[in-house]
């Protein structure tokens, strides 16, 4: 019997380490956690290279050219590669305009001090009107919303005939959210289409900060679990494609950008989205050059980078940049590119360096677009979602 278990034992035992040899082969030879495995899923990270890339490649352009436009490897070639080293942690996206709203309050809490001191005077009488419209007016409310407001608060200040201090600020506080408009829909259309990425377009004149914003929503949808890539078209300034590539690498994000100076924007623009539906992403955000809204040329050019881009599919979103400190001269922007290209959303940068918060209200009504995000410093994540509650209780505090 002994002579028979003694080869039992020894057969398992071999059967057992032989076993445990395999396991750890396999995953000796797994993606590195965080790395794409193909397919994607939400949840994959591309490891980047220099500026952003990992490699060049050569695509088709739509007009059957080729152009030389540094794509990102496809993902088979990344399963070997090391782990990404630390990327930046990005703020979590909720209540981002709670946490940030200190900023706000420090540009623009004199707009409401001053409201507020004006409507519990004793006698509000016409001269405090009066400076009351021309507060709002400064703050760039602009000319009907002001009236608006105040037509609406003589009448209530008159009905409730009351001056107490608290009911005032609750009843200015109701119409400046009525003016900003809550029920406007302000969510980024970034969800992926069946069969390809959701394409988000960042257009503006020149400084306004839609680099600065591409990199910074790069990191928003990021933390939101998206897989993201970014098109460098603004092929105009030689820094902004290293710019756009440098805030995509802190996240892991690739960017699609061209090498030679000058290139067609709308043929990278195009690559880009080629390489997002190829890598199956989720969202492509490209950035484009800043160009004046009187400058016919650029315009067109602008036009015809969408038009190409669309040639893949609809571009879900079309994010015009205004800064906020340039006041009504934002609004005669806003004009002439909403005719180029559909204006989907705002985005409001510099908040945070400017009293005129009334802009927001502005803009809104005369594009009948609303301002989706806004931007409130030069750090990473200083980009918040826009709230119409939040926005106004900042103004009053
Ligand atoms: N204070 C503050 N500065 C900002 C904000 N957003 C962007 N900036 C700064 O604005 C400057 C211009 O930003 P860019 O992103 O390079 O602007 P751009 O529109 O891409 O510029 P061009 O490509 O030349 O048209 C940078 O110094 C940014 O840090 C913001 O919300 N607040």
């Amino acid at each position: 019997m002994n002579e028979l278990l003694l080869p039992v034992i020894f057969i398992v035992l071999a059967i057992a380490v032989i076993g445990s040899l395999i396991t750890l082969l396999v995953r000796g030879r797994r993606t590195p956690p965080g790395l794409y495995s193909s397919p994607r899923d939400p949840d994959d990270r591309v490891e980047p290279g220099p500026h952003g890339a990992t490699s060049t490649d050569v695509l088709d352009r739509p007009d059957g050219t080729t152009t030389d436009v540094l794509v990102p490897d496809d993902l088979s070639g990344l399963e070997e590669a090391p782990p990404a080293p630390g990327l930046d942690l990005v703020d979590p996206v909720q209540g981002r305009l709670a946490r940030l709203r200190a900023r706000l309050v420090r540009s623009n809490n004199a707009l409401g001090k001053g409201l507020l001191a004006l409507l519990s005077r004793d006698r509000i009488d016409e001269d405090v009107w009066d400076e009351v419209e021309e507060t709002l007016l400064l703050a760039d409310l602009g000319t009907d919303p002001t009236m608006e407001l105040v037509d609406a608060l003589r009448e209530r200040v008159k009905v409730a005939g009351s001056r107490d201090a608290a009911e005032v600020k609750g009843m200015l506080h109701e119409e400046l959210v009525k003016l900003v408009d809550p029920a406007m829909d302000r969510s980024l259309a970034t969800e992926r289409h069946v069969d390809r990425p959701a394409v988000v377009m960042v257009v503006g004149v020149n400084g306004v900060g839609k680099t600065t914003t591409v990199g910074k929503l790069a990191r928003v949808l990021v933390a939101d679990d998206k897989d993201v890539l970014l098109g460098a078209a603004d092929t105009f300034r030689a820094a902004a494609a290293e710019q756009l590539a440098t805030w995509g690498a802190r996240v892991g994000v690739p960017t699609v950008r061209s090498d030679v100076d000058g290139a067609d924007p709308a043929s990278v623009a195009f690559d880009a989205v080629k390489a997002g539906i190829e890598q199956e992403v989720d969202v492509v955000l490209i950035d484009t050059a800043g160009r004046l809204q009187n400058k016919v040329g650029l315009m067109d050019e602008l036009g015809k980078v969408k038009r190409v881009v669309e040639k893949h599919g609809a571009v879900d979103e079309v994010l015009l940049v205004l800064d906020a400190t340039t006041g009504q001269n934002g609004l005669n922007q806003a004009k002439v590119f909403a005719e180029v290209v559909d204006i989907t959303g705002i985005v409001l940068t510099k908040l945070d360096g400017t009293a005129k918060g009334g802009i927001v209200v502005a803009i809104q009504r005369s594009l009948g677009v609303p301002v989706k995000l806004i931007g409130l410093g030069e750090g990473a994540d200083d980009l918040a979602p826009f709230e119409a509650e939040e926005f106004v209780d900042a103004l009053l505090n």
